[in-house]
């Protein structure tokens, strides 16, 4: 699948020389390749291309261009299929392949096309949708009822508003009887009906936004609980960005979408409907005239406002980009001021920012034209009733009332197609944005944090060995890591490895905290698979994990060290952090243990971070303690406090030491070398060194680089 994915197939025809290049060798494998993505699982993979599809009618005539230009280039026409001609077939048949077939396609100035895949579009899961609704059901039951009964009397009104105008001409042409007491029932009427009429729009918009809230409260809670479940490599494989993105702005996108289709949808139909049968009932001519001219109008304000609203979506997402040149930039904002990077910030900054003006700018010119054409429309829309109403009413074939309830049912039926298609884009934007939370909620992950797996009754060794381990990440399947990987962890015991940098140190680490498990091997914990083991327990209680840059939480120092075990008391919290050389720094802060550390603990120096850390894995009493590089972004001082720290921590635990600087490591029980994915050597820092092998040279290494 990845290597399909890095598949592309382009056809490049360049001014000077036009040329066919394929990597997928022809047209077929990219109609092929457009197909297997398009298609969701990518189980309807299709083996051949249709014949006499739409596509290879394209392709064939794309492919005779470019061998007539080849050929023909010393004829004036040779010359013109060449620089013309060709490259604009080839861009136009691209555009074509590329809409038939779902895939996106790059063309630049020299007419290069990159045909590429798209990936395949997530499934709107409508069993999932009803998962969330099922809760609020009646809710949104009552809510229907209340926007049908609303839309209902929207057709009603424009009736009554004709028999209040008929009353009242009746009495100027007549003038007789009371005024008052002729106009006072059917204006009653009218009056009663607008109060109901609010009353069930408030209920009805109350309820829906309820429902709609709960809906999206749910989903948020839902998702989040599904990301967190994944496994690691799914972050791997995903930016955080995007999954926040559809935490946040993908539902956002579906709730409004929800709410709209039920409120508006409804209410759009029914009126439509209802007030043309009413349009008819009082004059069918007047109805015939409208059924030619309405329709149009609205196809070109449809048309009108679907550009708009494209630009609108280029202006929001200029807007996003400019946003995110400013997130990135203060977000490593010392990054940015220790390469007085200021000014080049400041100019891409600016860059995005005048593009999203300049689109913003054109919308709005945009939007002013659409309302100046829309008035202008509509009211000529009124003149051509009232003039044709007009006429009918001379010849005695309509009242007075009748044109007037005419006027404003014709106005709620305008209102109800514009919409109408306003609601079509907003479905179809809220189903891709519904897929796209759905897509995340139905995902399992490979390792499962809980359930199924068994804690073992007896109190642990702490032993641990690997077993002929060979794994490559997921994102990366062809690149193996380890290789026929093979250690033990003897109890209580420390064992450090070594070797280059990416040589898999880490890895080892990552596979024990089951972040990953193996292709093949096993790891054992006291003679148990550790995939038999409850995760939750494995990783809660079992093993305690420090690496090189801990990261901490926004919170206070307190929350942070019980991070590692949510019921500590505060005594154990203290005890943990003097344990780890913290407690004396900590209550030289004037708000001690409740001093917020920050974002990501930015307040902190590295070595008094570490040491939080340190505390935060001592303080859930772990048999292993794994330690990955943890001094070696610190200075000699706070290496110093660090190291003794971590020397009181390793007693009594078995310990892995990952390490970079082998001064570090020297007395460990155990110091492993690893190369191209396996131990090499193993022994004590003396056994090693007299055995003159690659320890040897790594510490003969690290001594030069320290002299120079
Ligand atoms: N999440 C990941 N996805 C894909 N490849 C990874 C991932 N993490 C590490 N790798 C790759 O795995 C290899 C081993 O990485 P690892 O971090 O285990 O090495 P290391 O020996 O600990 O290196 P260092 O001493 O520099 O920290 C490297 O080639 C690295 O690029």
């Amino acid at each position: 699948m990845f290597q399909m994915l890095c598949c592309r197939a382009s056809i490049t025809a360049p001014a000077r020389s036009l040329s066919l290049y394929s990597r997928c060798n022809n047209t077929a494998d990219t109609w092929k390749l457009s197909r297997w993505y398009s298609s969701p699982g990518s189980k309807a993979y299709s083996s051949s291309q249709p014949p006499g599809s739409a596509v290879s009618r394209i392709w064939g005539l794309t492919q005779r261009a470019i061998r007539k230009s080849a050929t023909q280039t010393s004829k004036p026409q040779g010359v013109a299929l060449k620089f013309i001609l060709g490259p604009a077939i080839i861009t136009v048949s691209a555009r074509l392949l590329c809409h038939v077939a779902h895939c996106e396609a790059d063309i630049n100035n020299n007419t290069q096309v990159e045909v590429v895949a798209k990936t395949p579009v997530p499934e709107f899961k409508w069993h999932i949708l009803w998962e969330f609704v099922k809760p609020q059901l009646f809710a949104l039951v009552c809510a229907v009822v209340l926007a049908f009964g609303a839309a209902i009397l929207n057709i009603e009104i424009p009736l009554m508003l004709g028999d209040l105008v008929n009353v009242v001409a009746r009495y100027l042409r007549e003038n007789t009887g009371n005024y008052i007491h002729e106009i006072r029932r059917p204006a009653l009427k009218l009056l009663g009906l607008y109060g109901i009429q609010g009353l069930l729009t408030s209920g009805y918009i109350i309820l829906l936004s309820r429902v709609g809230e709960r809906v999206a409260a749910d989903m948020r809670k839902t998702l989040f609980a599904s990301l967190l479940r994944q496994d690691v490599a799914f972050f791997d494989a995903n930016k955080t960005g995007q999954l926040v993105n559809r935490l946040t702005a993908d539902i956002q996108e579906f709730k409004s979408s929800f709410k709209l289709v039920i409120s508006q949808g409804l209410r759009s139909i029914t009126q439509t409907v209802g007030c043309f049968v009413s349009l008819y009932i009082i004059s069918p001519k007047l109805t015939g005239l409208t059924v030619v001219v309405l329709p149009c109008l609205v196809g070109a304000g449809a048309l009108l406002g679907s550009f708009l609203r494209k630009l609108s979506r280029l202006a929001q997402e200029q807007v996003a980009k400019a946003t995110g040149v400013a997130d990135e930039a203060l977000g490593n904002v010392r990054t940015v001021k220790a390469f007085a990077m200021e000014e080049r910030e400041l100019q891409l900054y600016a860059y995005e920012v005048d593009k999203s003006c300049e689109l913003n700018e054109n919308l709005g010119a945009g939007i002013a034209v659409f309302q100046g054409l829309s008035n202008i429309a509509l009211n000529c829309i009124v003149l051509g009733t009232i003039f044709a109403g007009g006429t009918l009413i001379s010849n005695n074939e309509l009242s007075p009332g009748d044109l007037m309830s005419f006027l404003v049912a014709s106005q709620t039926v305008q209102r109800s197609l514009a919409s109408i298609s306003i609601l079509f884009g907003q479905v179809v934007r809220g189903i891709s944005s519904g897929a796209r939370v759905f897509e995340y909620l139905s995902l399992q992950p490979t390792i499962l944090l809980s359930g199924g797996g068994r804690i073992p009754y007896h109190s642990l060794a702490g032993r641990v060995d690997f077993m002929n381990i060979s794994f490559s990440y997921p994102t990366r399947p062809g690149h193996q890591i380890l290789r026929s990987f093979n250690l033990t962890l003897p109890p209580c015991k420390t064992v450090a490895i070594v070797g280059e940098s990416g040589g898999g140190k880490s890895t080892v680490a990552s596979l024990l905290e089951r972040f990953y498990d193996p292709n093949s091997g096993v790891i054992m914990l006291d003679g148990l698979d550790i995939r038999t083991l409850d995760l939750a327990w494995l990783r809660g209680q079992v093993i305690g994990f420090i690496n090189q840059e801990p990261v901490l939480f926004g919170s206070s120092i307190m929350e942070n060290i019980r991070f590692g075990k949510p019921e500590a008391t505060e005594a154990e919290v203290i005890n943990a952090a003097k344990q780890a050389n913290a407690h004396h720094f900590i209550t030289s802060f004037p708000d001690g243990y409740n001093t917020v550390v920050g974002e990501r603990g930015v307040t902190l120096s590295g070595g008094q971070k570490q040491r939080i850390a340190i505390a935060r894995a001592l303080i859930k009493n772990p048999s292993i303690l794994v330690l990955d590089e943890a001094t070696s972004a610190l200075d000699a001082e706070s290496e110093r406090v660090v190291q003794e720290a971590l020397d009181r921590a390793t007693k009594g635990r078995t310990v892995l030491i990952i390490a970079h600087r082998l001064s570090t490591i020297q007395g460990a029980d155990l110091i492993c070398v690893m190369s191209n994915g396996r131990i090499v050597e193993a022994g004590t820092h003396l056994e090693l060194l007299n055995k003159g092998g690659l320890y040897s040279d790594l510490i003969r290494r690290q001594r030069t680089e320290g002299q120079k």
